[in-house]
């Protein structure tokens, strides 16, 4: 029998704090979608005190992502908790977390209050939130480095006051597997209510021990565990829900609990954010890397010919990689790219199935062999709205030691109404700054590109490449993406999408990344 595991996904709250990883509210609502299509129990949505943004967002996932409980976060302090409470209102389950610190160091340099202090605003906080709601997590933050006695009296005071929810966060990723066992059982054998609520892990990736911490914490008796997809989050991340969740399910054995995620669609939903952060996952990253599931030296493939288990602990094809990489060519139809991107997670139906069928026959003239990552790219792409410019053609010259000159002519909305206008740069730093100037001339706006990245999505000398650009705005940061097998059309269209962007404006402000290049 296995015990069940409450999924808290914060990848739009706490996963948003990585530095590089802000997402707009349609970015996020897509996100809030992919989360709930993924079965997780709980979305965090945000922190609705934090910006007039944070608050819509907050408030949108929670009228519109149906089947899932959506939480807001709040300080210990009336307005966090009123305009949390607000934010969430209108959610099929609502879900506010409260927060306040605990440990001595946070006590005396930040909050500046004694202990007392803490257990009168703890109480009052979760009061307050009750009253608006009746599904209450209470966080000590810094409970990995708050003193065991003190932690208990917090906990016990807050259950107490309300909490459905106990959530106990390393916020610094400072403990290791015993330190955080040792807590949670701490707080099992001497709090007398315990049981009146579920305990939650919270675990910070700065030692490279989120994962064991959290999975040391269900082992002692914690009921929920609070994840983020790729595992980004606050400074070294958070607790990877691909990671814990396959570690739960491949490892029941031993843990004997499980969650409810649909496994198959982790790779997807994995992809998905990378899209929209900019932000890859490392190829050896643990499940939904590229080289997860790549046999590499001879014995292994020996062994893997012969029996799959014997060098595979987890079937690709359950956490959503496609067992047939190759699928599709210039000849394939509808029916089958359908097909194909349903089985890859993407459902895509009615005129954008027309958009991608277009596309896709498009680049199957370029490629040869077109592969799930090429599909997966395509759809991908947002269709462009009316104000947004868009690709149409461009010419480059290059040679040694003379300035690069490029001509770009780009369409400002869709294909059939938009106006192409054309424009030319002379004197370039290189062909790519020759081309983003370019386009800068034709949509009246200056961008400051502070990091470029082009990666393969796909194998063969003919892959398509994808270029990721960030470039700075009037103080605000904003991301762009473009696909092509050709890189120098990649990048300018990366650098187009980065223009729409900033043209649409409320991009966060640039100085949020602290470890900027
Ligand atoms: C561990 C975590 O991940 S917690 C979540 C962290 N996330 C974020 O901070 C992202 C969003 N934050 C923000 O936008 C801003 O920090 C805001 C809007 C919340 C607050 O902005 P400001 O009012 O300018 O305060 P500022 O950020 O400078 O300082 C935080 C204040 O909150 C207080 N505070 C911190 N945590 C708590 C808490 N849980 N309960 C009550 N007060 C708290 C601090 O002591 C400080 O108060 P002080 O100004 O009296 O010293
Ligand atoms: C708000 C809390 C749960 C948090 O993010 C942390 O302590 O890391």
């Amino acid at each position: 029998m296995s015990r069940p595991i409450t999924i808290f996904d914060t990848t739009l709250r706490d996963g948003e704090q990585s530095p590089g990883c802000s997402m707009n509210l349609a970015e996020k609502l897509e996100m809030a979608q992919a989360l709930a299509d993924l079965r997780v129990d709980v979305i965090e949505a945000g922190f609705p005190i934090a910006s007039p943004g944070d608050f819509e967002s907050v408030k949108s996932i929670a009228e519109t992502v149906k089947g899932v409980q959506v939480c807001g976060l709040a300080r210990c302090n009336d307005k966090d908790i009123d305009r949390a409470g607000e934010a969430v209102r209108g959610a099929e389950h609502p879900r506010i977390h409260v927060f306040l610190a605990t440990s001595a160091i946070h006590r005396e340099f930040k909050l500046r209050m004694d202990k007392a202090e803490i257990v009168r605003r703890a109480v009052e906080g979760v009061k307050r939130a009750r009253n608006l709601c009746d599904n209450i997590e209470f966080s000590p933050e810094d409970a990995a480095r708050t003193e065991l006695d003190f932690l208990c009296e917090v906990v016990e005071a807050a259950i107490n006051a309300g909490a459905t929810t106990v959530n106990i966060p390393d916020t610094v990723g400072y403990a290791t597997p015993t330190h955080m066992f040792n807590h949670i059982k701490t707080l099992v054998d001497r709090v007398p209510n315990i049981d009146k609520a579920v305990i939650s892990m919270h675990c910070h990736d700065d030692l490279g021990m989120a994962v064991a911490n959290s999975l040391a914490g269900i082992e002692a008796g914690a009921g929920q565990i609070e994840c983020t997809i790729n595992g980004i989050g606050e400074r070294a991340g958070n607790c990877s829900l691909e990671e814990i969740v396959m570690a739960l399910r491949t490892r029941n054995d031993y843990y004997q609990a499980d969650t409810r995620i649909d496994t198959t669609r982790l790779v997807p939903t994995s992809r998905l954010l990378s899209s929209i952060t900019g932000m890859e996952v490392q190829r050896n990253k643990a499940i939904v890397g590229r080289n997860a599931f790549a046999h590499e030296s001879g014995i292994h493939q020996d062994g893997m010919l012969k029996e799959p288990t014997t060098y595979e602990i987890m079937r690709p094809e359950d956490v959503g990689f496609t067992k047939t990489d190759l699928v599709l060519g210039k000849h394939s139809g509808r029916a089958a790219l359908s097909d194909r991107l349903k089985a890859l997670g993407y459902p895509v139906e009615g005129d954008k199935l027309d958009i991608v069928f277009e596309a896709f026959k498009r680049l199957a003239d370029k490629k040869k062999e077109v592969y799930d990552s090429d599909l997966i790219a395509l759809v991908d792409k947002r269709p462009p709205s009316e104000r947004d410019w868009s690709l149409v053609s461009y010419d480059v010259k290059t040679h040694t030691d003379e300035p690069a000159s490029a001509t770009v002519t780009l369409r400002r909305g869709p294909k059939e109404k938009g106006e192409e206008t054309t424009e030319t740069f002379f004197g370039g730093d290189g062909p790519l700054d020759a081309l983003f100037r370019a386009v800068e001339k034709v949509a009246g706006i200056q961008l400051e590109v502070t990091d470029y990245r082009v990666n393969s999505v796909s194998k063969g000398k003919d892959a398509q490449g994808e270029a990721n650009i960030e470039a700075i705005s009037d103080g605000r940061l904003y991301r762009g993406r473009g696909v092509s097998t050709d890189t120098v059309e990649a990048s300018t269209k990366a650098f187009v999408a980065a223009v729409n962007s900033a043209q649409a404006g409320g991009g966060p402000p640039a100085n949020i990344r602290r470890n900027a290049v």
